[in-house]
Order: C-alpha cells, then sequence, then structure tokens
C-alpha cells in the first residue's frame, strides 16, 4: 500500500488503522516530510519497505544515492529506466551487498499515448516504450520494473517470471480514476501476470479503509 500522507504523525495512525497491510511504500510527499526516521518505524513493526525515490540523475549520482540507501535495509528501491543503462549499472552496483532490490520505473501510469507521443515526443506507443525500458533494466541486472498493469504480461512474456513487475494504476470498479491513464483493476491486473500491486487512494481516501483493503483482498480470491 503506498502511505502518500504528509507526515510522520499522519503516517503512524495510518499505518496503526491498517495493521493487515504487510508491505508498506513511502514515495516522495512521505520521505521528504519525515526523512529515514519513517523507515525505522516500519521495521520496528516487521513491515516490508518500498522505497519509491525514482532516483534519476548522471550516473554518479544515482550510484551515490544508492549507495546512502543501502543502509536504510528497504526491500525494493526505485530508479527511471530513462536514467539509462549506464546509469541503472552503477546504482544496480552500489547497492552492492545490501539486500535492496533495484526496481525501474518504466512509464508513469499518469502518461498515456497522447502525453507520450505529443507532449514528450516520443514516437512510440505505451507498450513498447515500456517493453524497450523493461529491457533496459533487465540487462542492467535490476530486479524488476514498475509498469502499468496494462504491460505487465507483455512484460512477463518478454523478461521472463522472475523479474519483477510492480504496478500502480489499479482501480476496483467504481473508484475515481484521478490521473492514472492506464489502469486495471486489482484482479485483472493479477490475472494480467502483475507480481505486486501498489494501490493509495482507492483504500487511502475511502470511507473506510480498512474495509476496502479487505474488499480489495477478497476480490483476488
Ligand atoms: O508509474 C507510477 C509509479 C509510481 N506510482 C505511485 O504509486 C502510487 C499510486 O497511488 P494511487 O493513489 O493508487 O494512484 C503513488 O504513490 C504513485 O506515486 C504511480 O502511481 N505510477
Amino acid at each position: 500500500m503506498a502511505l502518500d500522507v504528509p507526515n510522520l504523525e499522519v503516517a503512524i495512525a495510518t499505518i496503526h488503522t491498517l495493521p493487515q497491510v504487510q508491505f508498506w511504500k513511502v514515495g516522495l510527499e512521505l520521505f521528504c516530510a519525515s526523512g529515514p526516521i519513517i523507515l525505522d518505524v516500519l521495521k520496528d513493526q516487521g513491515k516490508r519497505i518500498f522505497l519509491d525515490l525514482k532516483l534519476h540523475d548522471i550516473p554518479n549520482t544515482v550510484a551515490a544515492a544508492a549507495r546512502a540507501i543501502a543502509p536504510y535495509g528497504v526491500d525494493f528501491v526505485t530508479i527511471h529506466t530513462a536514467t539509462g543503462l549506464a546509469g541503472l549499472k552503477t546504482a544496480q552496483t552500489a547497492l552492492g551487498e545490501s539486500s535492496t532490490q533495484l526496481i525501474g520505473v518504466t512509464l508513469l501510469t499518469s502518461i498515456d499515448a497522447n502525453t507520450l507521443q505529443q507532449e514528450l515526443q516520443i514516437p512510440l506507443d505505451p507498450a513498447t516504450y515500456v517493453e524497450r525500458m523493461a529491457d533496459l533494466a533487465h540487462q542492467a541486472g535490476l530486479a524488476g520494473i514498475v509498469c502499468s498493469p496494462q504491460e505487465a504480461a507483455r512484460v512477463k512474456q518478454r523478461c521472463g517470471e522472475a523479474f519483477l513487475r510492480i504496478c500502480p494504476g489499479i482501480r476496483p470498479l467504481g473508484t475515481a480514476t484521478g490521473d492514472q491513464a492506464r489502469s486495471l483493476t486489482p484482479n485483472a491486473a493479477f490475472a494480467a501476470g502483475a507480481s505486486y500491486l501498489v494501490i493509495g487512494r482507492p483504500i487511502l481516501q475511502a470511507a473506510d479503509p480498512a474495509k476496502a483493503f479487505d474488499d480489495i483482498c477478497r476480490s483476488l480470491i
């Protein structure tokens, strides 16, 4: 679950409201507000951690950032695949013996074909662009990628089962799509080959977040 909340106090309250959640994603908003202390809070409670910092810089800088992140002992950390092969490789090497798995963000799930082709002037459809980025991440030795559930099946077929497909852009029926442009329901996402689903607002903004979480889990059985 995405712990997309504004500060440490709200984060702690949210973790207590949803004790059944075992794997939390800490993103830019919370990490900038709280710093690494939120990681200690989650570790003290035995939770798994996905640190979604989406590194994107020159190879020397992403490697230095990865070296600084390694001692946190999180499960996953993200880097944009558009960093390029050299940056992906140096970041992967910089994590060294750490158990943290490096995950490449291929194409943000908020980007649709029109934005990709007209605004960003990339002459590919999203699925083809994601495939290219998945290939780069695979070649660089990363553990997997973030992609939309709409591309999960193609990436699984291309890069193999062991290469993780972590999918945000998850929207249970009847929930607002918001800024997510390439989404699927939880059930359809797993059926398409997602290894992990990342879900934030459909649970956090529900009238009863614990019920929303349980309903999603039940929909997967
Ligand atoms: O391509 C991406 C990469 C990361 N995210 C993150 O996932 C969650 C999704 O939250 P929702 O509220 O369920 O939309 C959020 O933290 C994003 O930063 C993504 O959506 N797409």
